[in-house]
């Protein structure tokens, strides 16, 4: 089975275009989950432009479900996660200044951070992902952390199968079928939509959980979100 985790990022993004609580983050998190969602995801960046770490601490107790953190392990993040101890913690390698996520850790260069901040998280009983790129080096690095799972960063298939290459999948089922097999639970996100996640879904062995947030938001504006959110459900079956 493969869980829905709505990232709610871009509900944060859109109140603070102007100050307020509109939309309210807590809310269409409790909404979400009432519509169907398995999963709510943030990902709280130093700067807060987006979701806030306060928003990370008000969701906490209205997050039934899964309740995933994605970041950057610098001290800031760290204390936050400790602190709020959702299901699962995220690694993303973000620059400060990035717009939005754009690669994956190199989890061989990084090994010894890596096992170190996984460890402390996997002792106070969260759940780590590390994101990473769909190349099989970083997988077997991954696996080296000790992390629990990996999280395969899925723009480029989304790009490229949005142009019609549909073997842009190619290097995503490899990974996947890799990392089943020396135990790493396999988790995906990043520009996933309704038009790439039933393909997407066919081909990866073993998908524990997609992350979607941007294309999610904008498919409501036309769909609903009730009615969107079943639609992901139904292509994820
Ligand atoms: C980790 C990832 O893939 C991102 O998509 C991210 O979680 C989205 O964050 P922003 O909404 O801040 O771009
Ligand atoms: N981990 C990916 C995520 O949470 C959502 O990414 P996107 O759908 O906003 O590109």
């Amino acid at each position: 089975m493969t869980k829905l985790s709505v990232n709610i990022n871009k509900i944060a993004t859109l109140r603070n275009s102007r100050g307020g609580q509109t939309p309210n983050v807590v809310q269409f998190a409790k909404d979400v989950q009432r519509f169907g969602a398995e999963g709510v995801t943030v990902h709280p960046r130093p700067d807060e432009r987006h979701i806030r770490y306060q928003d990370t601490r008000d969701l906490k107790p209205v997050v039934h479900t899964e309740f995933n953190v994605e970041g950057n392990p610098i001290k800031s993040f760290m204390d936050l996660v400790l602190e709020v101890k959702p299901t699962q913690v995220t690694l993303v390698p973000d620059a400060v200044d990035a717009l939005t996520s754009d690669a994956g850790w190199d989890t061989i260069k990084h090994k010894d951070f890596l096992t170190e901040v996984i460890s402390e998280f996997k002792s106070n009983g969260i759940r780590t992902s590390i994101f990473v790129d769909p190349v099989l080096q970083m997988v077997e690095g991954a696996k080296a952390t000790g992390t629990d799972r990996i999280e395969l960063y899925t723009e480029s298939f989304a790009h490229q199968y949005g142009l019609g290459n549909e073997k842009a999948i190619e290097p995503f089922t490899k990974a996947a079928e890799l990392a089943n097999s020396i135990g790493l639970g396999v988790n995906a996100g990043h520009d996933l939509s309704l038009d790439n996640i039933k393909f997407f879904k066919q081909h990866i062995p073993g998908l524990l959980e997609v992350s979607i947030g941007h294309a999610l938001v904008s498919e409501s504006l036309y769909l609903g979100v009730e009615n969107v959110i079943q639609m992901y459900l139904q292509r994820l079956q």
